[in-house]
């Protein structure tokens, strides 16, 4: 699929620009504090309703997730189940975001489609609505369906929109899939961050807590990272791989890009506090 977006709905990447991870509950799932933020790095999808009881989904993807995997169709099917809607759908995905990157790109793919095919098939639900279903399909979706910046505590579902600066990124894609399970299970992950009040936290030094154990395990993300400490401040988003250097300008952040050893990918984008997703909404 050529450069330009010719579809028409964004699915965007986002940063976790610290996570703290403060305790585990009865059931596993982890209780955090982080920050949000999106980048103008986006999936494209497209939606075309059909009166058939169906659901279908074109993608660039290749066989790495099976359809009965994959996010789309998951939080296609699980409206369709919680409105009766009688009909179907025809999807698109052109993938550009790194999978299993800790830039969660599939919860993005979910919270569009959620987001899309309510609008298209009249479903009528509200947003509350939405973001309670999709935290069925993956804690990272109802920010993404919020669209806004978000301080967020709970599994990452508690939600409080915040106003951060939108600098310019570098984010380096290490060679390496990071299962976020596998590093939540760690007998050695870091589970015990203090509990902080908002105000504390947006001032403090921004961490992460996972990415200790997952630079010791993966040498690649080690090895971006301190490439990139060379040039920016700079940290793991979620449970990786991706790594992330802040940037005053664009200009800069482009020409560190351009400094990189050629086996690291990597991309430059803008921090977003309302993600795309949110703007194509409003502009419309
Ligand atoms: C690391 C983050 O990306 C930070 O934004 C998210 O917390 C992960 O969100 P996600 O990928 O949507 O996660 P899910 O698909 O819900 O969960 C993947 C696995 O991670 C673990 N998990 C996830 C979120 C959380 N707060 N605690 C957990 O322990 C669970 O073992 C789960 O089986
Ligand atoms: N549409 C999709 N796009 C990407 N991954 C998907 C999709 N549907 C299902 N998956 C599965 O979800 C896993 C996580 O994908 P994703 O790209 O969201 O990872 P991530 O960026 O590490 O997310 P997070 O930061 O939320 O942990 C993939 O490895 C894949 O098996």
């Amino acid at each position: 699929m050529a450069n330009a977006p010719s579809l028409a709905w964004p699915a965007p990447a986002k940063l976790n620009l610290f996570l703290h991870i403060t305790g585990r509950r009865a059931d596993g799932y982890h209780e955090l504090q982080t920050l949000f933020q999106f980048i103008d790095h986006c999936d494209w999808l497209d939606f075309k309703p059909t009166t058939k009881d169906e659901l279908k989904l074109h993608s660039n993807m290749g066989p790495v997730v099976a359809d009965s995997d994959n996010l789309i169709l998951k939080a296609a099917k699980s409206l369709k189940l919680h409105t009766a809607y009688p009909g179907g759908a025809e999807i698109w995905l052109d993938k550009r975001l790194p999978m299993g990157g800790g830039l969660g790109g599939g919860s993005s793919d979910a919270a569009t489609t959620l987001v899309a095919l309510n609008e298209l098939w009249q479903t009528g639900l509200s947003k509350q609505e939405l973001m309670a279903l999709g935290l069925k399909l993956g804690a990272d979706v109802p920010v993404f369906i919020n669209g806004v910046a978000a301080f967020a505590e709970g599994v990452g579902e508690k939600l409080q929109a915040v106003t951060v600066p939108e600098p310019w990124y570098l984010v380096l894609v290490p060679d390496v899939h990071v299962s976020t399970a596998e590093i939540f299970q760690h007998p050695e992950l870091v589970r015990d961050t203090p509990k902080l009040d908002q105000g504390s936290l947006l001032a403090g030094q921004w961490h992460n807590d996972c990415q200790a154990l997952v630079q010791a395990k993966y040498p690649q993300v080690a090895n971006a990272l301190s490439w990139l400490l060379e040039y920016a401040p700079s940290r793991m988003t979620g449970t990786g791989a991706c790594v992330f250097g802040e940037f005053a300008t664009q200009q800069a952040a482009l020409e560190a890009l351009a400094l990189k050893p050629d086996n690291l990918q990597g991309f430059v984008a803008k921090g977003l506090n309302r993600s795309p997703l949110e703007l194509r909404r409003v502009q419309l």
